[in-house]
């Protein structure tokens, strides 16, 4: 078993082997949104030292909203367990690991297993022989358990289930309108009897007459009923809508920022988009073949009571058809499976060639480009054929089955009244085998429905793969909300980025006064951005403290404390609207006044009055009636409209023109005016006014002083500083006023 330095799972550590398992249990319950205390769970079950058994564990899998099966596992299955994961393998000497994947690609297959102690939920990759000198094949599965109603489930066909049965009340009538109108369906083929058994035989007008009112009378209620169910259906349609769209929306903006950095926009969104596949299914294909199987309770009766051999039959053939259904399930699972790869391959082929046009185009990669696009859309097509040929199969089998019962049913009943059966005359015969077409009709809906669920189904795990990820610690929940003044310390701070080798923060500490202008240089690389994105709240997985005013970083609000950030960046989003609402985009309250004053802090009016249509002209897509130095300055009056206590310019002025940086830097002293401020920049010039620069050297601070100080000791800011200043000779000594000024010149 590992410890919290060894990985290995052959270096059991005594000490760690006594909590293993109830920290892997809280590793798997975090997985699935739960979050579980140690302690407490220790202090609820009166647990002593020493690993809980797997009946008590599972117990309190149970007690804590989890379902949870102990079972025996082989290496083999271990690569097949795929959505299962995470699982939880008791090793030998009782101990705990956490599966966390099974790795194939490339060399030699690895079980990928999570320390449940380790603190950087870092994994190890064990091979066969490794995990079976320790292991011997107990596992214990764990899922989250929910009810039908629980919004908390993970997306899925269950959540949106529980989202129909919200509107069930709407939904209950669709049903009740649906068996009315299977009750109606029963008059057509009863008329018929009446008409060949009663009217034609015995020639009654008067049977007639009372045939065609029953008749015109069904047909109004039917149209009537029929209306009425389509009705219910769009407005309750309208309604899970508007649900799903509120869900969708609020889970994807409440992911962390690292989702969005790793995943394409377009990736993100062409999977967002597959939500409508699933409700299109749900509401449409899906509720319609189930309304129509709500005839059956009506038709199968019926049958029964007009002939119980004939509807034997029918229920036969059906249950054949039913057969066929289900021989095709899996296959034709596999089969969309591959479809969707290839699909997903295609899209975000496309979306990567969208983005990147422009270097396509100077790099003439077009016949490359097409190239490749072929070969995806070769992959596609194949892909897609064979699924289509493959449900073309079922649909083969059960056409003949259906058309069968209609056949079948004249043959077997003709052949019953010939030979005497008293219950079978030409009347019943022929509305029997109308109703029988009828009661087929599911079962023939059932196997179209088929491949819509195969599609339906892999939406979900498309549009799952967004929604449930995990979402950003910390957002929405109730965390302290203090005044915010500015005073921020970092104490050994060590940060690595998901999947990344080498820290980015390693071990920083460094604290900045309230008020003051703290300047961040360094090498590419070297941590500058984390350090802000930290302070944001944007990562919450670092060691080390975090406090502002006093306060944990990790308890405050994150809402409370963006709101008191101010953050400009090197390249700055601009909404779709006029200049007025961008700078507005963080106070919808602001007024005319309060916005100009912004806009004259960060040096935006004097461009802004000499439009047109001054702060009333709408912002083009991509910002391109815009200048980069109006659109940065727009953004500064933006983050200055909240009026932040703590203001991030990360490099926000580098790729300006030297006159629009000209214009920020001279605002810079009366935008820093009453707030904490921290400028990133590569340019030493804009720093050296600076109350602090902070030295980052390959995530470590590698010193924080102000200019003339470090310029006298600092090694790497001296050698930045004369780089960047090859007029100035590096003397002994440097007046700070001369560099001041030859920095500003
Ligand atoms: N989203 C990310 N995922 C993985 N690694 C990252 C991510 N962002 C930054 N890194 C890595 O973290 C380290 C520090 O990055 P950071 O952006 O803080 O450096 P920086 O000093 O601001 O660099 P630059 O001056 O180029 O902006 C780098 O090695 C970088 O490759």
């Amino acid at each position: 078993m590992q410890s919290k330095t060894s990985a290995d799972p052959q270096n059991a550590s005594p000490e760690a082997a006594r909590t293993t398992s109830l920290h892997a249990l809280a590793v798997v319950a975090r997985h699935h949104g739960l979050h579980l205390s140690v302690e407490q769970l220790q202090r609820d079950y009166a647990l002593e030292a020493g690993e809980p058994s797997n009946r008590l564990l599972l117990k309190i899998a149970e007690d804590n909203g989890l379902t949870a099966r102990t079972t025996k596992l082989r290496w083999k299955h271990l690569s097949r367990l795929d959505k299962a994961l995470p699982v939880l393998l008791r090793l030998r000497d009782g101990s705990t690991m956490v599966l966390v994947a099974f790795r194939e690609d490339g060399g030699a297959p690895a079980a990928m297993l999570q320390d449940p102690l380790s603190t950087d939920q870092a994994c190890v990759a064990v091979d066969e022989l490794r995990l079976s000198s320790v292991w011997d094949g107990e596992a214990i599965f764990i899922k989250r358990r929910h009810r039908i109603s629980d919004d908390e489930q993970p997306f899925g066909f269950g959540w949106l289930l529980s989202q129909i049965l919200k509107e069930r009340r709407i939904f209950r009538d669709v049903c009740l309108s649906a068996l009315v109108l299977s009750l109606f369906a029963l008059v057509p083929p009863l008329v018929y009897m009446v008409i060949v058994d009663r009217v034609l035989v015995h020639q009654r007008m008067s049977t007639l007459y009372v045939l065609l009112a029953s008749l015109a009378f069904v047909l109004v209620f039917d149209t009537l009923f029929g209306y009425m169910r389509r009705y219910l259906v769009a407005i309750g349609t309208a309604k899970v809508d508007a649900r799903i769209s509120r869900y969708i929306f609020d889970r994807m903006i409440g992911l962390p920022i690292d989702f969005f950095e790793r995943q394409p926009t377009g990736v993100i969104s062409y999977k967002l988009n597959e939500v409508w596949r699933i409700r299109n299914f749900m509401t449409g294909q899906l509720l319609g073949t189930l309304l129509d199987s709500l005839t059956l309770i009506v038709l199968i009766p019926a049958m029964f009571i007009m002939s119980p051999p004939l509807a034997f039959l029918v229920l036969g053939v059906a249950f054949l058809m039913c057969l066929v259904v289900v021989i095709y399930i899996g296959p034709l699972a596999r089969a969309y499976g591959k479809v969707v790869q290839a699909e997903h391959r295609k899209g975000s082929f496309l979306i990567e060639v969208l983005h990147g046009m422009r270097t396509v185009k100077s790099l003439a990669l077009e016949g490359r480009k097409r190239m490749d696009w072929d070969a995806r859309v070769a992959d596609a097509v194949r892909a897609n054929t064979n699924m289509q040929l493959l449900a073309n199969q079922p649909q083969t089998i059960l056409q003949p089955l259906e058309k069968s019962i209609y056949a079948g049913t004249l043959v077997v009943g003709s052949y019953l009244a010939l030979s005497g059966d008293a219950s079978v005359n030409p009347g019943t015969l022929v509305a029997f085998s109308m109703i029988a077409s009828r009661a087929a009709s599911p079962f023939v809906q059932i196997a179209g429905l088929m491949q819509q669920f195969q599609e339906a189904r892999g939406a979900v795990l498309q549009v799952g793969s967004v929604v449930n990820h995990a979402p950003e610690q910390g957002l929405g929940k109730q965390g302290v909300r203090p005044t915010i003044k500015g005073d921020i310390s970092f104490s050994d701070i060590r940060f690595r980025y998901q999947g990344a080798q080498s820290p980015a923060l390693d071990g920083i500490s460094f604290a900045i006064e309230p008020g003051t202008v703290v300047g961040i240089m360094g090498r590419s690389g070297s941590g500058k951005t984390t350090v802000t994105r930290l302070l944001q709240g944007l990562h919450q997985n670092y060691d080390g403290l975090i406090k502002i005013d006093g306060v944990d970083l990790r308890e405050i609000d994150l809402n409370h404390l963006r709101s008191n950030l101010g953050v400009v960046l090197q390249d700055n989003f601009l909404f779709n609207g006029t200049i007025r609402e961008n700078i507005m985009a963080a106070n919808r309250s602001a007024t005319l006044e309060e916005v100009m004053r912004a806009a004259r802090l960060a040096g935006a009016e004097e461009f802004i009055e000499r439009l047109p249509r001054g702060y009333e002209t709408m912002i083009e897509e991509g910002s391109a009636n815009l200048s980069g130095g109006q659109r940065q300055r727009i953004a500064i009056a933006r983050a200055l409209l909240v009026d932040p206590t703590v203001l991030i310019l990360d490099e926000a002025t580098s790729a300006l023109d030297p006159d629009s940086e000209a214009i920020i830097n001279n605002n810079l002293t009366r935008i820093a005016q009453g707030r904490t401020m921290i400028v990133i920049s590569h340019r030493l010039a804009s720093l050296v006014n600076c109350d602090q620069i902070m030295v980052l050297e390959r995530g470590k601070l590698y010193d924080m002083g102000k200019h003339d100080e470090l310029l006298q000791r600092c090694d790497v800011y001296r050698h930045l500083w004369f780089q960047q200043n090859r007029h100035l000779s590096p003397g002994p000594s440097h007046d700070r006023a001369s560099l001041t000024t030859a920095a500003s010149s």
